[in-house]
């Protein structure tokens, strides 16, 4: 735990160091104005007292004392205004900064870390962590230090008086302290078995909130059975904290009976005091600092259970920034501009990580370089799969990956996904410029407006897009103002540009036209079959048309190489290629 509160302060320090220092001097300051205020109470009420009846001697000590009193509130009303000042800078600071350290931190995860739903949990609490609790566990820290420090500054005054008295105030909040830290790991308890029903909440809401889920949800009345969904889950939560909150009320209010009635009692024995010494003054500095360490004792517990139970909380923060990186081995090598001997899948064989099955049994082919190949098969068959082997989005678990003869990891990681162009089945369409739409396949061309058209003119979009109110520099989407939303053909073409402007060694297109029409798609697959820069290029695609015109054919069948040659080869050895060509062919007739 303490290192937790240790990594808090560290987090700040590096957000602010003046900022902190600024919020610890305030309140240390502040700690240690009530002993003095119950100190000038006790003066200047026992100066006005002995005023009353001998004035000449007291009027000015009394004034004194009072002018004190005065000068102590202002100090503590500056104070509170540079704490306030200080803590809301912090506060209005550090959720971005850690919001960017969690991007950071997932910008760094696997694609397998993120296909575990673990990793979505913690994403989730940390995210709703980061807003808020570091600084409750600084605030927390700070007021506890403050209240001891009040707690001892006025009990140093008030001891005097009783020291039973004062041990018994002190001890009084402690059994509703124990209770409070019971509650807190109950809340915590509660709250983490609630995690996987907050992610299907999030989910449903997702599902409601969102543009591209609006057709399907409204035409299959999906609503309110996701919103009833939704209610109940709700419902679930709030009926577990109810008990929770309802039990830590219950409890604080019996075990709270202790502590204002040891407060009561000592305030009783005060006044009876003072009825026989006719120290007026005492009592009033007497009552004061009751208040006061009352309040500290019962602060210094109140935040020592926040802080427990902040500390608990932080550790879904702390867990996601700890997640393992698993280490990559990688080479120094990056892919030359163009290939020379091409791609050689030789006996890969892969299992997902937690699957018993492997997706990929042995799978051997060649792509020369320069080479169009296409892979085929139906769902499932584990074209994808290969692709992000290749990528090296997961690794093999058995055989090896060649580009030109080297294995992937001679690569560097950066080396090899900077010579792979791609367009995936699931591409992106970015809530951005067209420029940034088409220039992300290769983040230095950005401003180079030459190679962006040109890409878009390789795909058939320059025509549309240059109708575009503001060209290339026009917003596509809807998420934003101005922006343009563009139709499911032309979002595809543009992802297509964005695969082809960095002209990278490798090319991998997964369905790349399937959105496209019929028109269109001869114009690219045109272009693809003259991509000239000798781009070595891998196609996923279940259009035929697509595939026939590859140099070479892969055929998958659940998870293995069933047979591959030309389409003329394929066709003549009258195989599956050959059935399922002459299938679709039919549908055409
Ligand atoms: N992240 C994953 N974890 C576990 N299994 C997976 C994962 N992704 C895919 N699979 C499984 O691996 C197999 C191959 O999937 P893959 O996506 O490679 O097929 P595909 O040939 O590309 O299919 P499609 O033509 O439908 O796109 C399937 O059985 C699929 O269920």
């Amino acid at each position: 735990m303490t290192g937790q509160w240790r990594r808090v302060l560290a987090l700040l320090w590096s957000i602010s160091p003046r900022q902190i220092l600024a919020v610890t001097a305030a309140s240390l300051a502040t700690a240690l104005l009530p002993a003095a205020q119950v100190f000038l109470t006790a003066l200047t009420v026992q100066s006005v007292a002995d005023a009353l009846t001998s004035p000449a001697a007291a009027d000015r000590g009394a004034l004194r004392a009072g002018a004190c009193l005065a000068a102590l509130l202002v100090a503590g009303h500056l104070l509170g205004v540079l704490h306030a000042n200080q803590e809301a800078l912090l506060r209005s600071r550090l959720p971005d900064v850690l919001t960017l350290r969690i991007m950071a931190k997932a910008g760094r995860l696997t694609l397998g870390q993120f296909e575990e739903p673990d990793t979505y949990d913690n994403l989730q609490r940390a995210t709703r962590e980061a807003a808020f609790r570091p600084l409750q566990v600084f605030t927390g820290m700070l007021t506890v230090v403050s209240a001891a420090l009040s707690f001892l500054a006025v009990a140093t005054v008030l001891l005097r008086e009783s020291i039973a008295m004062a041990a018994a105030i002190c001890l009084a909040p402690v059994p509703a302290a124990l209770a409070g830290l019971w509650f807190s790991r109950r809340t915590h308890a509660a709250h983490h078995a609630q995690a996987e029903g907050r992610r299907t909440l999030t989910y449903l809401e997702h599902l409601l909130t969102n543009d591209r889920t609006y057709k399907e949800t409204r035409l299959f009345n999906l609503v309110p059975l996701l919103l009833d969904r939704s209610r109940r889950l709700t419902d679930d939560f709030h009926a577990t904290n109810r008990r929770i909150e309802n039990g830590q009320a219950r409890w604080t209010a019996l075990l709270g009976l202790l502590s204002t009635g040891t407060t009561a009692a000592a305030v009783l024995l005060a006044v009876r005091s003072a009825l026989h010494t006719g120290q007026v003054g005492a009592l009033a500095g007497y009552v004061a600092g009751v208040a006061v360490i009352q309040a500290a004792v019962s602060a210094l517990f109140t935040s020592g259970v926040q802080l427990y139970e902040n500390g608990l909380f932080l550790r879904h923060l702390f867990g996601f920034l700890d997640m393992p990186e698993p280490a990559v081995r990688e080479g120094t090598l990056a892919l030359p501009p163009v290939l020379s001997k091409g791609i050689e899948f030789r006996e890969v064989t892969f299992t997902y990580p937690g699957q018993r099955e492997p997706v990929l049994d042995g799978v051997s082919f060649t792509v020369p370089a320069g080479a169009r190949a296409a892979l085929v098969g139906s769902n499932g068959a584990g074209k994808s799969t290969l692709i992000k082997l290749l990528t090296r989005f997961y690794e093999p678990t058995g055989g090896t990956i060649l580009i030109d003869g080297r294995p992937l990891s001679d690569y560097s990681l950066q080396g090899l996904r900077e010579g792979i162009g791609a367009i995936f089945q699931d591409y992106q369409e970015y809530e951005a410029p067209v420029r940034e739409n088409i220039g992300f396949g290769k983040p230095a061309l950005l401003d180079d407006d030459g190679r962006i058209r040109e890409a878009a003119h390789r795909v058939g979009a320059l025509a549309f897009l240059d109708t575009l109110p503001e060209g290339i520099d026009t917003r596509l989407g809807r998420w934003f103002p101005g922006g343009r939303q563009l139709s499911g053909g032309q979002w595809q073409k543009v992802a297509l540009a964005r695969a082809l402007v960095g002209e990278a060694p490798v090319l991998i297109l997964d369905e790349p036209t399937a959105a496209i029409d019929a028109a269109a798609e001869a114009d690219i697959l045109d272009v693809l079959r003259t991509v000239g820069t000798g781009a070595t290029s891998l196609l996923v695609a279940h259009r035929f048309s697509a595939v026939r015109t590859a140099d070479h054919i892969v055929v998958l069948d659940a998870g293995r190489v069933l047979e591959q040659g030309s389409h003329e080869q394929l066709m003549e050895s009258g195989g599956r290629y050959a059935s399922l060509f002459g299938l679709q062919a039919a549908g055409y007739r």
